[in-house]
């Protein structure tokens, strides 16, 4: 029995060959990279449910079809949940019974894992949502909800995914237990579909300028909102533009003419029954973008409309009748929500690349172009050093990113335990560290993509090869859920804080203890030496940039101005923070690996994320005399020697990621590697091969005939 489990006849004899090379057991390395043999084990058998139900994907591609079809084809993925999802009496009670074992802090524990991981609510709707998968699925798996979210719906969202992921979860995080009992069953039964409205037309990352206001008016009881200028009109939010009958509205609240700062309002827009927009309320779509076009992100305007004071989400502030403002009792709420969203973002982006390095590597073994030695036989381009450095670096940024969002999920977890025994100490660390994840794995995962893309030539550029869509899909992350370089400024000054008690020698957070250490005389064995290069690195760039703004401040400049000159120093500072996480948890995870044919292939990979990462950084370690310019000659040969050993086993490693062709979406990308035929085939859906088009007839054909 071959060690790779995807050989089967008929395949192009190339992926074959590359098959048979492999030195260990797929489904060995597939559990790794998804989680353990039962995870991967329940992702098959979901997946094999979904084969029967031909009739819940689409019969062309979707690159083939307009944005409006396409809108189409996901919503009837997603029908209205009202026949499908009748919550029992039994059923609310234990839900809110549950709820309510919640202190303040937890329930944003309860919020994720209750949803996601232990109860029917969140991943209940869209299952139920979703045609004919309530026989098989555990909805209260968070494994089968994304295998079927994955294959059925696709990555470019649908117009339900901000309900899902935002809107319901704030509800149940910041409303109070009547409110909840008010919204919550609609807002789960899909009898009302929401999205999340924070950014406005001028004001994004900089919350303070918001400027759509909620004033409340004693007399009705009742808060008036506004939209004060253009700039202030509320737009991106995903389902806004045709899909949703109720917004959760971030505004100024207003009350007797002093401001008390955003909080949030549950807001109807849109008539349930006709979905004709309330009177007041002026709101649509802002059109396609770069990618996720499936998702309707929309605009939104109010003039002087009126909501109930009870629209205000009151879990953490009130206002009551007379308007008297009840402040929130503690400032934090609402952060380990954001934990959880930032853990679960790196999950996607560590899914996205993998599948780009499965399009890119399977292709690049069935593609033959060029010879090193002129006139002898054409090579696959995987052969050549310059397309293996192109790729490789991605495989392994795969394993790095989906071990670091495995351990920053425990982390949040743990954290979230230590909050309600009252301990926040680590809150902090923590929100500082998913901060630079966010940036680093997002900004990485699309640069990889990208170098995919370009790694597969002409074809790579096409969306048969599907591409396009992941990398338009990986790089919008850059913005959403926190703009990448504020959240490494955000950072940064987490770590200005930690070198200035680094430099007073005080007591240091675990994950910033480095700072305090000075570079080691002994370097250790392979692993220790270069982790100890990724340490040198970021202390060495966290304390220049520290030192550089105290120098100026003893000049007279003020903190903030003496911060805000060395910024860019600062996010590089942030980003080598950030990556000697990643590696350090890629190290460990490597070495607890049971398998040795496993350990070994992951060894490699982890051989070369470190080189290959460390040669990014590479001045930074030759400066001071840190190290020669020898040993960084060494970790740069340690790169190419272990792309050569990673070559072999290129194809069977991508084969372990265990994401199917109807998952992947690409042409290049099949397992069976007969891409020309398929190509051919692909194109000629193309709906401008149809005969009497427009464009010919109208324009073109006139002219050509006056010829
Ligand atoms: C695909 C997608 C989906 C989205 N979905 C939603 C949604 O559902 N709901 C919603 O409310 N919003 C949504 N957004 C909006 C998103 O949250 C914002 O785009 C994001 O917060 C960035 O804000 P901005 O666009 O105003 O950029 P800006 O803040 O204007 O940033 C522009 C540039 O200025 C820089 N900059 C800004 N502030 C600073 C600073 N303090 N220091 C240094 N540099 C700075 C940034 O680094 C960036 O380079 C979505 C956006 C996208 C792309």
């Amino acid at each position: 029995m071959p060690l790779n489990k995807l050989i089967q006849d008929g395949d192009n004899q190339d992926l074959t060959q590359e098959r048979f090379k492999a030195t260990f057991d797929t489904d060995e390395l597939a559990a790794v990279f998804n989680g353990g043999e039962d995870r991967l084990q329940r992702i098959r058998e979901v997946r094999d449910e979904l084969t029967k139900r031909g009739h819940l994907f689409d019969a062309l591609p979707a690159a083939h079809r307009t944005r409006a079809e396409r809108m189409e084809d996901v919503s009837r993925k997603v029908r209205n949940s009202a026949q499908g999802f009748q919550m029992t009496r039994k059923m609310k009670s234990d839900f809110f019974e549950f709820a309510s074992l919640y202190s303040e802090y937890e329930t944003n524990f309860f919020i994720h894992n209750f949803l996601r991981f232990l109860h029917p609510s969140n991943y209940s709707l869209l299952k139920n949502l979703m045609e004919n998968v309530s026989d098989f699925a555990d909805f209260t798996n968070n494994a089968d909800m994304l295998i079927i979210t994955r294959d059925v719906m696709g990555i470019e969202g649908f117009p339900l995914a901000l309900h899902n992921l935002m809107f319901v979860p704030t509800i149940q995080n910041q409303a109070d237990d009547e409110q909840q009992e008010w919204w919550l069953m609609d807002a789960l039964q899909g009898k009302i579909i929401g999205t999340y409205a924070q950014t406005e037309l001028g004001h994004g990352t900089n919350l303070s300028a918001i400027e759509t206001t909620a004033t409340y008016d004693k007399s009705t009881e009742e808060f008036i909102i506004h939209t004060p200028t253009t700039t202030a009109t509320k737009w991106w939010p995903g389902g806004l533009g045709t899909s949703c009958t109720h917004v959760i509205l971030v505004a100024n609240l207003i009350i007797d003419s002093k401001n008390h700062g955003l909080h949030p309002f549950f807001v109807p827009i849109r008539d349930r029954n006709s979905y004709s927009s309330m009177p007041g309320v002026r709101v649509g779509d802002i059109g396609t973008k770069m990618g996720v076009n499936c998702v309707d992100n929309g605009f939104l305007a109010f003039d002087n409309y009126r909501i109930p004071r009870r629209n205000m989400l009151m879990k953490h502030s009130k206002v009551s009748k007379e308007g008297v403002y009840t402040a929130p009792s503690h400032p934090k709420v609402g952060y380990t929500t954001m934990l959880y969203m930032r853990s679960e973002m790196i999950t996607h982006q560590a899914y996205y690349l993998a599948m780009a390095m499965i399009i890119s590597i399977r292709y690049s073994a069935v593609r033959r172009q060029g010879e090193i030695k002129p006139g002898t036989q054409e090579v696959q381009i995987l052969d050549y050093q310059t397309q293996q450095y192109r790729l490789f670096p991605g495989l392994a940024r795969c394993f790095a990113f989906m071990t670091a969002a495995t351990t920053v999920r425990q982390m949040t977890e743990s954290c979230i335990k230590e909050l309600s025994h009252g301990n926040s100490d680590v809150l902090a660390d923590l929100h500082a560290l998913s901060c630079g994840l966010k940036a680093v794995v997002t900004h990485q995962s699309s640069q990889s993509i990208d170098q995919a893309r370009q790694g597969c030539g002409g074809h790579g550029y096409s969306d048969a090869s599907y591409l396009p869509t992941l990398y338009t899909c990986s790089v919008g992350a850059c913005t959403y859920e926190g703009e990448n370089m504020v959240m490494l400024l955000q950072l940064s000054k987490y770590l200005m804080k930690a070198a200035a008690k680094a430099e007073e020698g005080a007591v240091m957070a675990p994950l910033v203890a480095y700072l305090a250490k000075s570079d080691p005389i002994e370097n250790g064995d392979k692993y220790g030496k270069l982790l100890n290069h990724f340490e040198h690195v970021a202390r060495h760039r966290v304390m220049h940039a520290y030192r550089q703004m105290i120098e100026e401040e003893k000049q007279g400049i003020e903190r903030d101005y003496a911060f805000a000159n060395h910024s860019v120093d600062w996010t590089k500072a942030a980003r080598a923070h950030t990556k000697l996480f990643i590696a350090r948890g890629f190290v460990k995870k490597v070495q607890e690996v049971s398998n040795e044919a496993v350990r070994d292939v992951l060894n490699t990979l982890a051989e070369l994320y470190l080189s290959y990462e460390l040669i990014e950084m590479s001045s930074d370690l030759t400066t001071n005399g840190y190290l020669p310019e020898t040993e960084v000659q060494q970790i740069r040969h340690q790169v190419y020697d272990s792309m050569r050993k990673i070559r072999p086993n290129a194809v069977s490693i991508v084969d372990s990621f265990d994401i199917c062709d109807r998952e992947l979406r690409s042409v290049l990308g099949r397992r069976d590697g007969h891409v020309y035929d398929n190509l051919y085939k692909w194109a000629q859906m193309s709906p401008l091969n149809q005969k009497n088009l427009p464009h010919v007839e109208k324009y073109l054909k006139p002219m050509t005939s006056k010829l």
